[in-house]
């Protein structure tokens, strides 16, 4: 839930419910906001969408969320821990991340097995690192949950973009985190390949022992069933948040991207969204 302006001393209590925490949050780059300051509350149950034009400062606070940037003004508290007065390299194995940005450090010649097991020293691919049978264990059993067990042994270089999807879901799982960040896991797949990975996300979503996760996306129609809350950004500043319902409507969506947004919700839970023509039909027939 988002709350506003809480006060210090109800920040310095920990609410181990919570599993971000960020009060009054900025992330500033050569003078310019980023994003925030904003405040935000996820618990440990619930599941987020991000939602928000180019540029309105999404991966900006995924990078906030997953301790890969320190706020610039505010405080970001993650799984209980306060960012500047913890040791985030430990943090980060508690949080499994998929991202752009992370694929694009994985060399072509890497095996998914190593991608995934690797995620154990939050670092890529093996080196000197010492895995036990359970790790293997596990590194089979979150590809075989991405329906992606029989890549294993395939190198990076050779997966389609739709196949390193699940690899890099598979590798977020790894840990068993606390918290999952998922930044755009559905770009660049053809509409099979969304609706797959659509079907694995609502799985997960829908399952009361995963962990809490946060999605970016730049499409309603990739947000999994099962998904509780969203939060919609443009120019770096909340828009709308909270519980899904609420946030993705029509009016909210047509504020965000500044185009009359018409967003519809199926039987099933999907949104579904496109801009508006009124009067096209009637000149149509004219
Ligand atoms: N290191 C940086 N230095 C300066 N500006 C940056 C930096 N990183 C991002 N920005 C700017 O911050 C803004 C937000 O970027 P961000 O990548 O968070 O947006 P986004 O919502 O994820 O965009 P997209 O949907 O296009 O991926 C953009 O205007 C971007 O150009």
């Amino acid at each position: 839930m988002v709350v506003t302006s809480p006060s210090r001393d109800d920040y310095d209590v920990i609410n181990e419910d919570l599993v971000i925490d960020f009060r009054g949050a900025q992330l500033r780059r050569g003078g310019n906001s980023l994003v925030g300051p904003l405040d935000w509350q996820v618990e440990l149950d619930e599941r987020w969408v991000i939602l928000g034009p180019n540029g309105a400062g999404k991966t900006s606070l995924m990078r906030m969320a997953a301790a890969n940037e320190f706020p610039s003004s505010g405080s970001c508290r993650i799984l209980g821990e306060l960012m500047g007065k913890t040791e985030v390299m430990e943090l980060r194995t508690r949080i499994g991340l998929s991202s752009v940005a992370l694929a694009q450090r994985i060399p072509g010649d890497e095996k998914v097995a190593d991608i995934v097991i690797s995620a154990g020293y939050s670092v890529l691919g093996r080196w000197r690192e010492k895995y036990d049978g359970i790790d293997h264990e596990r590194a089979a059993d979150t590809l075989e949950a991405m329906g992606a067990e029989h890549l294993s042994e395939r190198t990076w270089g050779t997966l389609s973009e739709g196949e390193r999807k699940r690899v890099l879901i598979s590798r977020a799982l790894m840990t068993d985190p606390e918290m999952l960040l998922l930044d755009e896991p559905g770009a660049g797949l053809d509409l099979g390949g969304r609706e797959e990975l659509v079907s694995r996300l609502a799985d997960l979503a829908l399952d009361p022992d995963a962990p809490a996760v946060v999605l970016v996306t730049h499409h309603v129609e990739e947000i999994p069933q099962g998904f509780t809350h969203a939060m919609l950004l443009a120019e770096g500043e909340v828009t709308a948040s909270g519980l899904i319902e609420d946030v993705i409507t029509s009016e909210n969506l047509t504020r965000t991207f500044a185009q009359n947004i018409v967003v519809e919700q199926a039987d099933d839970g999907r949104f579904f969204a496109r801009r508006s023509r009124p009067g096209r039909h009637r000149r149509a027939a004219l």
